[in-house]
């Protein structure tokens, strides 16, 4: 059963016996599948596709997961996670406390205060089609403009893979910190349930929870570090998830950035912070204590201009 698993490693006493949790260091469960390793040069801090570790999971029978590591733009995009796609008018979770100043930005506010009550309210970004939480309906409503940045490194990750024409319309932004967890669900709300979904891990390390398309199912438990990319897709695009622990980790991952001039020039200045340790030092700091995931969805079939209701959609 899912919750029981989500259960066993959510609990901190007893504490549960991570030997159980998939490694992707240890390759003996899982099989190395062909990527387009032909594919053109990428940007965004991508290593190069050569290099890339793409992983299937074969224990799992129906499931389907991608897996790659060690991306070197990792400072850059929890950069753009904290201080850009935090800003407004993108809907986060804060907008129903008033935390935030009407012309001030949450990231800037938690700079100047010093704010370590407020750092840690940020749950949620949601950038593109609104994602809304109860209803669980995309809504053109709060639609925002979705990052050029983010929409071009999911469409080179998607095509490398050989998933053709994904567009990326809809991307949640999650921020944890190490007593967060995410229950058990699926992500049914697309009308486009073929494309796959793209999952970007930063900072701290999850112990994350793949499972069938019933609740019944037992999931696999494996450890998501800063870098992976998950890529969900074909059976395992409706199949349950989650993420019960939140792990502390040392910051190798993300100390080790390098200069990569395939980073996109339009953000220099995003570069910049990236290079000098004083001005990186902030987002340093919020990642020994939080993890970012990046989940990003096509929302729309090919085709379809906007989003349409269950009566437009019968017509
Ligand atoms: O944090 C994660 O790895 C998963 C997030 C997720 O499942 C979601 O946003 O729907
Ligand atoms: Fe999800």
């Amino acid at each position: 059963m899912f919750k029981d698993s989500f259960k066993y490693y959510k609990s901190k006493n007893p504490p549960p016996d991570l030997d159980k949790v998939l490694d992707f260091d240890n390759i003996e469960k899982i099989s190395s599948r062909a990527i387009d390793a032909q594919a053109s040069s990428n940007s965004y801090g991508l290593k190069s596709v050569q290099t890339w570790n793409v992983y299937e999971l074969v224990e799992h029978p129906g499931n389907f997961l991608n897996y790659e590591c060690e991306t070197i733009g990792q400072r850059y995009w929890t950069v753009r996670c904290l201080q850009d796609y935090s800003k407004k008018p993108n809907k986060t979770n804060l907008d129903a406390f008033n935390l935030v100043p009407d012309d001030k930005q949450w990231w800037d506010v938690c700079q100047n205060n010093n704010n370590k009550l407020l750092i840690n309210k940020l749950r949620w970004v949601t950038l593109g089609y609104h994602h809304d939480w109860d209803t669980k309906i995309y809504t053109e409503e709060n639609k925002g403009e979705f990052p050029k940045d983010l929409g071009s490194l999911s469409k080179y990750i998607t095509q490398v893979l050989g998933f053709l024409n994904f567009n990326a319309e809809a991307a949640i932004v999650n921020y944890y910190h190490m007593d967060s967890t995410l229950s058990g669900h699926t992500d049914y709300s697309e009308q486009n349930l073929e494309a796959p979904l793209v999952s970007f891990s930063f900072g701290q390390t999850a112990v994350f929870l793949l499972g069938g398309k019933t609740k019944e199912e037992e999931p696999t438990a494996m450890f998501l570090r800063s870098g992976d990319i998950v890529v969900m897709s074909k059976e395992s695009r409706l199949c349950y998830h989650g993420v019960p622990k939140i792990l502390q980790i040392d910051s190798r991952f993300w100390d080790c950035f390098e200069q990569n001039d395939l980073v996109n020039k339009e953000f220099k200045e995003i570069v910049n912070i990236c290079k000098e340790e004083a001005l990186w030092k902030p987002f340093g700091d919020y990642l020994s204590h939080s993890r970012i995931n990046i989940n990003v969805r096509q929302v729309l079939r090919r085709g379809q201009k906007r989003l349409c209701n269950e009566s437009e959609e019968k017509t």
